[in-house]
This record gives structure tokens, C-alpha cells and sequence, in this order.
């Protein structure tokens, strides 16, 4: 089993990764807590899967759990379902040393680590991600929240989990399309910070959609160790940690436009990415190649990146970004594979010119 540690004093934890975990992960929580009430949180998918699996393995270690299930998918990451949460924390009578567990993707990460910053002002939470996506990047990092409809992740706050537990087998389940949105934040890291890895996943791909342990563990641990690293040195998102929502500005405003219906949020997010980096080539900072090495691995994947959405749409939905200051919008632009920088220089006439051009057309 690898180890990275997250370092952020108080709130440090470590990030297992390693096979045939989801045994075991009760058996490594009580070596540090005692046994105490526990709401396991997944989705119908998961529990059907691993929910028997990880429930037993903390009941052996005498955890008092009761599992929740939510239907899967984005829609489900709404303020109503966490009233009904905070519902079934007062009827397992949680109190402030008990223990929330996430099981799953994304969505049952941000909502139930959402639950655990809020319920009594915070209780302990762990982070045990089943999709890729989750297991590169959501997990990690302490960003929880839930989606408003003007916007996403609106509502939320940073709180640490108190340790992840990576189990790559899981991913042994995992639709093709939901693997292949987590190959996109994989992208992410490589454009924001690490050349190698991008050119690992040009001539590796192969190897990771078989899902070959080696070409696994890379992406993963290396994802790890990245989000790690920016999450250490700016916890709360006042600078650096900003490179990591490149390709989300337009990423979220096309979620949010279409509801939370139509795209996964990786495969949103692919297709920021290449909007961002047509922005950043209009502004003279980035060469056509950056924009055609990541649309390669794209097209490679089938990822569509295409959106036929109005351009007015999403830029009005752009200024509800996170990043935006005093009404200035800031973009993450690349100007090689490797290496970003944050931007307050792109304007509504650049967006148009941007977003009215089919990306292929360019
Ligand atoms: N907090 C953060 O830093 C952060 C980072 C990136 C993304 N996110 C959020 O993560 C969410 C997307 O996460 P996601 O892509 O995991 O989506 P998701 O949670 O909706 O999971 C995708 C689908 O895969 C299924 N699934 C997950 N693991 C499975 C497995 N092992 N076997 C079979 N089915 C499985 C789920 O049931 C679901 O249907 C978005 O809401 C996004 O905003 C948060
Ligand atoms: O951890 C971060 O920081 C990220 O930006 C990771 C993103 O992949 C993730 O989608 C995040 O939830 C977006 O954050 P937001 O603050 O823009 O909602
Ligand atoms: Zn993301």
C-alpha cells in the first residue's frame, strides 16, 4: 500500500492507495479511534457493490453504522438531500466524536463531506472514493459542497477529511464514461503541472483504460502528490491553489447552464479546458500544439467536445464563478503543457469570438 501525506498542520492526514482496501479500512480507522456511531454515506450503484464489504468491516471493528443511500448522480448534490442527512445524523444520534464516511464518487464525497463540516460545526469524516475521479482529485483537498442552481458548488466550505482510502480494484466496476471524465482531471494536472505525466497518458492510454495496475497506480498516485502539494501550500484557495480549476470556469458555467443533467462533470470540464486554451492562444501566450496534443487525447477517448449551447448562456453563467473579483472574471490559462498562469486580461468580446467558433473550426 503507497502512503502520501497530506501536511497541513492540525488537519494533516495521509492518502492510502493500494488493492483489496475496502476489507480493511475498518481495521485501520480503529487503530487510531475508538469504535463510536457512523453514518455511511453512498449511492445506490456503490451500495449494491462495496456498501456490504465496507459496512462489515467497520461493524467488525464495532462501528455502529447505518448506511444511507442516495440515488447516484449530479442532481443529488442539492441542499434538499443534505436536510435529509442532517435528518439521519440526529436519528443515529451522531454526536461530535462520531463518524461520517463517504463511499463513492464525487458526489456522495463533496455532499457528505458538506454534511460532516456542518453537523454540530464539524465532525470527523473519512474519504473512501470508488470512481476515479474522486480518487484523483475529489477526495483530496477539503473542498465540500453542494450545488445551487445558479451555480455550482455555491454552497460549501473547506474541511479536511481525517484520512482517504484509495482501493483501486473498485475501479474494476466503473463505467467506461465514468472513467474516462476522471481521465479528464487527470489531463488537468498534467496541462497545470507536470509535463511527464501528460506525455505518460499520450502513449499510456491503452494501459490505463485496461486498467493495468502500473499505468494506474502512476496516474494516481502522481494526481495525488500534485493535488497534495498545491493543497499544503494554499489550503483555502487565496492564490496558487486557483491552477487546479483550470478548464472549470467554462466547465461549471456548462454544467450549470444545462442543469446538472447533461454533462459528467470531468467531461465539462474537457471541454473548458480546451475553450481556456484557445483563450490563452488568442492572447498570444500558448502555441496551437497545446491545444492539439490535449484535443488529441481527447478525441482518443471519445470524449465529445462539442456543446451547442448559446455562448450569451454561458458567459452570463461564468460570472457566478468562484474566481471572479469584483465582477472581473480570472481565467487559468496554459501557455505550455506543464505550466499555467491566472489571468484577469480575457473579456466578454474575447469570450465571443472564443466561444462562437466551434472548437474544431479553429
Ligand atoms: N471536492 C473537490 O475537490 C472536487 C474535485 C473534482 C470534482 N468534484 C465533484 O465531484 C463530482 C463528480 O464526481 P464523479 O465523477 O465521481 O461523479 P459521481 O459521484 O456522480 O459518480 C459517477 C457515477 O459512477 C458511479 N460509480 C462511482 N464509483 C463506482 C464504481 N466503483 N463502480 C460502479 N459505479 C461507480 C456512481 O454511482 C455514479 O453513477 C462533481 O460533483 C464535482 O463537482 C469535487
Ligand atoms: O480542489 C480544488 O481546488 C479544485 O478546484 C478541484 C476541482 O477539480 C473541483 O472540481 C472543485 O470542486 C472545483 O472547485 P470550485 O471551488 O471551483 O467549486
Ligand atoms: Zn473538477
Amino acid at each position: 500500500m503507497k502512503t502520501i501525506h497530506v501536511n497541513l498542520s492540525a488537519d494533516s492526514y495521509n492518502i492510502y492507495i493500494g488493492k483489496d482496501i475496502l476489507a480493511k479500512v475498518g481495521e485501520i480507522v480503529a487503530k487510531d479511534k475508538e469504535p463510536c456511531k457512523m453514518l455511511l454515506i453512498t449511492d445506490e450503484n456503490i451500495e449494491k457493490i462495496y456498501g456490504d464489504v465496507v459496512a462489515e468491516s467497520f461493524r467488525q471493528n464495532n462501528f455502529d453504522v447505518k448506511l444511507l443511500s442516495l440515488p447516484p448522480g449530479e442532481e443529488q448534490k442539492n441542499i434538499e438531500n443534505a436536510l435529509l442527512l442532517y435528518d439521519n445524523c440526529f436519528a443515529h444520534k451522531l454526536d461530535r466524536k462520531s463518524l461520517i464516511v463517504a463511499l463513492g464518487g464525487g458526489v456522495v464525497g463533496d455532499l457528505s463531506g458538506f454534511i460532516a463540516a456542518t453537523f454540530m460545526r464539524g465532525i470527523p469524516y473519512i474519504q473512501i472514493p470508488t470512481s476515479l475521479l474522486a480518487q484523483v482529485d475529489s477526495s483530496i483537498g477539503g473542498k465540500v459542497a453542494v450545488n445551487h442552481p445558479k451555480g455550482k458548488n455555491m454552497i460549501g466550505c473547506f474541511y479536511q477529511p481525517k484520512a482517504v482510502f484509495i482501493d483501486t480494484n473498485t475501479l474494476s466496476s466503473l463505467p467506461s464514461k465514468e472513467m474516462v471524465a476522471g481521465i479528464a482531471e487527470v489531463i488537468k494536472y498534467g496541462v497545470i503541472r507536470d509535463a511527464e505525466l501528460f506525455a505518460f497518458m499520450e502513449k499510456s492510454m491503452d494501459a490505463i483504460l485496461q486498467l493495468q495496475d502500473e499505468a494506474l497506480l502512476k496516474i494516481i498516485a502522481t494526481s495525488c502528490q500534485i493535488k497534495a502539494n498545491v493543497v499544503e501550500q494554499d489550503e483555502k484557495e487565496k492564490d496558487l491553489r486557483a491552477i487546479l480549476n483550470y478548464g472549470h470556469t467554462i466547465g461549471h458555467a456548462i454544467e450549470t447552464v444545462t442543469h446538472y443533467k447533461q454533462y459528467r462533470h470531468g467531461e465539462a470540464v474537457a471541454i473548458g479546458m480546451l475553450y481556456a486554451t484557445k483563450i490563452a492562444i488568442e492572447l498570444g501566450i500558448a502555441d496551437t500544439s497545446v491545444f492539439d496534443r490535449q484535443l488529441s487525447i481527447m478525441k482518443n477517448l471519445g470524449l465529445s467536445i462539442q456543446t451547442g449551447l448559446k455562448s450569451e448562456d454561458i458567459i452570463k453563467a461564468l460570472y457566478t464563478d468562484k474566481k471572479t473579483v469584483s465582477g472581473r472574471l480570472r481565467f487559468v490559462l496554459p501557455t505550455k503543457i506543464g505550466e499555467v498562469i491566472i489571468s484577469d486580461k480575457v473579456n466578454d468580446e474575447m469570450l465571443y469570438r472564443v466561444l462562437d467558433k466551434p472548437l474544431l473550426a479553429f
